[in-house]
């Protein structure tokens, strides 16, 4: 038996990468369960009848304004009920939601993978990635080897963390690789204790790079993936493809990221953030 309440939320979405955003002050007894039922694609959450359903995943954001810059507490639910130590995109959403509340320009976000610095100008979000780490106990990886342009699957990948696991393949073309055909072997990996993320980028011609992304907890393909773009240009700094530090272009299909990855220190993740709309979810619960 199962009972019905709800909860205000808000739609975001970052590149395409879009989130039902959650004020944790608002009760939602079993997340897992919430995420699970209002991130499906047939049958989730839409804000009118014409929306497309659904959503990459449900933000609970606990704001603590009472810090100078103001603090966001993020946890990110996916659409299978886990949740995932740091997302590129939802922490740009999460950025301008709290800025918005807390009438500032400046904010930090906690998360599972560190704490991380925002700034938000209007639409446009940029937040401080932290160090990717190509390290075997950081990705993580089940060997004491760093996974360079190794053959996982039918893909030649590396293997970076980026606040999660990423394998990048650097391909010619991305619309040639069938994604939700290979990416699932990648994935599961016996390599990849956690699992990866799988992220395929090829170089756009202009310096930058168009990036796809089938991702762990969606396991399905996204429309954009902020830490798989600072995976890009990190694989890509690491094979040579790029130097310095200058701003990289990186485009998944949902828009155009800005991403740096300096050669010393944290690495930035630059776009915009959508507010589309607000809504009421049910929360749903279990009776015994
Ligand atoms: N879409 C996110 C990544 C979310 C986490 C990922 N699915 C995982 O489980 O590692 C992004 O923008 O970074």
């Amino acid at each position: 038996m199962s009972a019905l309440n709800t909860v205000p939320f808000e739609k975001f979405h970052g590149t395409g990468n879009d989130f039902v955003v959650v004020d944790a002050e608002d009760p939602v007894p079993d997340r897992p369960e919430f995420a699970r039922t209002h991130c499906d694609r047939d049958a989730g959450i839409s804000l009118t009848e014409s929306d497309r359903r659904g959503a990459d995943g449900v933000l609970f954001l606990a704001l603590e304004d009472r810090y100078d810059p103001p603090r966001v507490v993020m946890t990110l639910v996916q659409p299978d009920g886990s949740v995932a130590a740091m997302c590129g995109n939802g922490a740009r959403v999460a950025a301008a939601w709290a800025a918005e509340r807390a009438e500032t320009t400046e904010v930090m976000i906690d998360t599972p993978a560190g704490t991380r610095r925002a700034t938000v100008e209007d639409d446009y979000v940029s937040v401080e990635m932290g160090v990717p780490s190509f390290a075997p106990r950081d990705v993580p990886l089940d060997s004491g080897e760093e996974l360079v342009e190794a053959e996982v699957g039918d893909l030649t990948v590396t293997a970076v963390n980026t606040g999660v696991p990423h394998a990048v393949a650097i391909v010619d073309d991305v619309d040639g690789v069938d994604l939700e055909s290979v990416a699932p072997s990648i994935r599961h990996a016996p390599l990849f204790p956690e699992g990866a993320n799988v992220t395929i980028a090829s170089p756009d011609g202009n310096g930058g790079f168009r990036q796809r992304t089938f991702e762990r907890g969606v396991e399905g393909e996204t429309q954009s993936c902020g830490t798989g773009a600072v995976a890009v240009v990190a694989v890509a700094k690491r094979l040579g493809l790029v130097e310095g530090d200058d701003p990289v272009s990186v485009s998944p299909p949902g828009g155009e990221l800005s991403v740096t990855v300096p050669d010393e220190g944290t690495a930035l993740l630059g776009g915009p953030a959508v507010h589309e709309g607000d809504g009421e979810a049910d929360v749903v619960f279990r009776q015994r």
